[in-house]
């Protein structure tokens, strides 16, 4: 599929999907979410994407926001709209049956951060810059940020950002939880790439149900999530990777997994 304001293309396993409006930092305009939705549609039904990397295109921004010149003009039908396709297209990323990994290589601001706050985890370059500056612009975050990011950092540092609207840089980010790792700039992909790939190199169906016991279990009470717990881990053994993983404990070899 061609797509105008986003790229996607695959490698061993890891699909490398980039944001790419270089010249607005990357801001998320209408025609750009429509995009991510149909592409993350195609990655959802995708046996070899095994893991997922979201970037920006150009070295100086991940995601510099909704497109605030887009939305100036709106009135509440369409702002509510444009909400919610974004936060549609958000939670499908949230809930891809696939790892998710941002790779955070700049600007990371209101959609964006929430954005890399849909992924599963977050790598970061030495100048990104996160923050949530809607309240600055008289809105409020619009595509899941009250709800992910104090989710990820905590209530209290979850608000301070909100309510500030200030930006912090990688090694703040890093320090309250909202980053994984910081690494200098020019080896930001492919120490991100390294993790992908560590994770595709492992049995793809109890990497997927992990995924989906951790955000069930986010959602409700703990009880209710150690049996679904019991479910996934139940269900494993139906696999061929399984028997795979453990005989080749016990064999003392390689192994080799098929996915299955
Ligand atoms: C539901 C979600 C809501 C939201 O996400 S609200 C939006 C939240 N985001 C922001 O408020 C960030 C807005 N952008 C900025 O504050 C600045 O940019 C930066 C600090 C990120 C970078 O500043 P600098 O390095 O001086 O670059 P530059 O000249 O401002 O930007 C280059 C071009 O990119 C466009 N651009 C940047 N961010 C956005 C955006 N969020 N929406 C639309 N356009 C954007 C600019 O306008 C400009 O373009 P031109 O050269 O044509 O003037």
């Amino acid at each position: 599929m061609e797509y105008k304001n986003i790229k996607f293309e695959k490698n061993n396993g890891v699909g490398i999907l980039t944001i790419d409006r270089p010249k607005a930092l990357n801001a998320l305009n209408f025609e750009t979410v429509s995009e991510l939705n149909a592409c993350i549609e195609c990655i959802e039904k995708d046996q070899d994407v095994k893991v997922l990397v979201i970037t920006g295109g150009g070295n100086k921004s991940f995601v510099a926001g909704a497109d605030i010149k887009e939305m100036s003009t709106k009135n509440p039908v369409e702002g509510r709209i444009f909400g919610k396709a974004g936060q549609d297209v958000f939670t499908r990323i949230e809930n891809l049956p696939q790892p998710v990994i941002a790779a955070v290589n700049g600007f990371a601001l209101g959609g964006g951060c929430e954005l890399a706050c849909a992924c599963d985890f977050r790598y970061a370059s030495d100048n990104a810059k996160f923050g949530q500056p809607e309240v600055g612009l008289g809105i409020t975050p619009g595509f899941g940020g009250t709800q992910r990011l104090p989710r990820v950092v905590g209530r209290g540092y979850g608000k301070e950002l909100i309510f500030r609207a200030n930006v912090i840089n990688a090694e703040e980010a890093y320090r309250i939880g909202l980053v994984n790792k910081v690494v200098p700039q020019d080896q930001l992909m492919e120490e991100v790439f390294k993790v992908a790939n560590q994770i595709a190199g492992n049995a793809k169906v109890a990497v997927q149900l992990s995924k989906a016991a951790i955000n069930r279990g986010i959602n409700c009470d703990v009880v209710t999530g150690i049996s679904y717990e019991d479910e996934v881990f139940a269900l494993c053994f139906s696999t061929e990777d399984q028997k795979e993983g453990m005989a080749a404990f016990i064999e003392k070899r390689d192994k080799h997994f098929t996915g299955r």
